[in-house]
């Protein structure tokens, strides 16, 4: 893409608050990882039943991560209004009552692909890299300002389509598919649009100043790398040049 092209990333003046969410739609549709050509071979069913075993594997350290990242970012919250609305993300993943959660529902999908759960759990098979930035997110959430921590969640403004297109794509192409190993991805189209609107809320009553609204640009950017940089790193590793790092999972077919 050329640069000229490219959503201004940088924030010269303070903007109004529907230009800001404006600016953040416009980086989303250039960087979110769904134009990612691992994503195209996923969900166009291009890939083997190997190759799709080894993105469930890695991809349960980020669901793994998601509540982690959301428990401590609730512990640094002093206000009890907002601690009280962030709380279902971590029910949502770890599960509450009768609902099972998000992690069990992603081993079902794993368990379904036929990977031992143990293995997935222990994440000894995954890539490196993702194991990496999936500590980068889970770090950054804790450490960075609070308007950045949550802003960093803003990806998920991007997440429901997403999701569609994987279920659809996946049920279409793959045999080894069915709709209860999809069920992590049907429980997220009603929560994720829940947690981006509130997360997008917090950041246009917050993010007044140019400097604030950098620091909203800087962690979408962040998280963009976080969510793109695993897929580089699957794409690598089984896709081409089909460089798997010793230790990391090894496909059968
Ligand atoms: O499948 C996806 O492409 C995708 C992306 C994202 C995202 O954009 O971070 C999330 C999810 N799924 C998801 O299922 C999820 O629970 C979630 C929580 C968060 C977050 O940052 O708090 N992102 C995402």
């Amino acid at each position: 893409m050329s640069g000229a092209s490219a959503a201004t990333t940088k924030i010269t003046e303070a903007l109004s608050a529907d230009d800001l969410e404006a600016r953040l739609y416009e980086i989303g549709a250039e960087r979110y990882h769904n134009l990612h050509p691992f994503h195209e071979l996923l969900h166009t069913g291009a890939l083997s039943r190997g190759q799709v075993q080894a993105w469930a594997l890695n991809r349960y350290c980020y669901q793994a991560a998601i509540p982690m990242k959301d428990a401590s970012l609730m512990g640094r919250i002093e206000d009890r209004e907002l601690r009280k609305q962030w709380l279902h993300r971590v029910t949502d993943h770890d599960g509450y009552d009768e609902d099972e959660g998000g992690i069990m529902r992603w081993l079902i999908l794993t368990d379904g692909l036929g990977l031992d759960r143990e293995y997935v759990i222990s994440r000894e098979g995954a890539l490196p890299a993702v194991r990496f930035a999936v500590e980068a997110y889970i770090r950054y959430v804790r450490e960075q300002p609070l308007l950045q921590a949550i802003a960093s969640s803003l990806t998920e403004l991007f997440a429901p389509k997403i999701h569609r297109d994987r279920i659809a794509g996946m049920l279409k192409n793959y045999d080894f598919i069915d709709d209860k190993l999809m069920s992590y991805g049907t429980r997220r189209l009603n929560q994720a649009p829940v947690d981006a609107e509130f997360a997008l809320k917090y950041v246009r009553q917050n993010a007044v100043r140019a400097d604030q609204q950098q620091q909203v640009v800087d962690a979408l950017l962040f998280k963009l790398n976080v969510l793109w940089i695993q897929l580089d790193a699957l794409h690598l590793a089984y896709v081409e040049p089909k460089l798997i790092p010793p230790g990391a999972f090894q496909p059968e077919e």
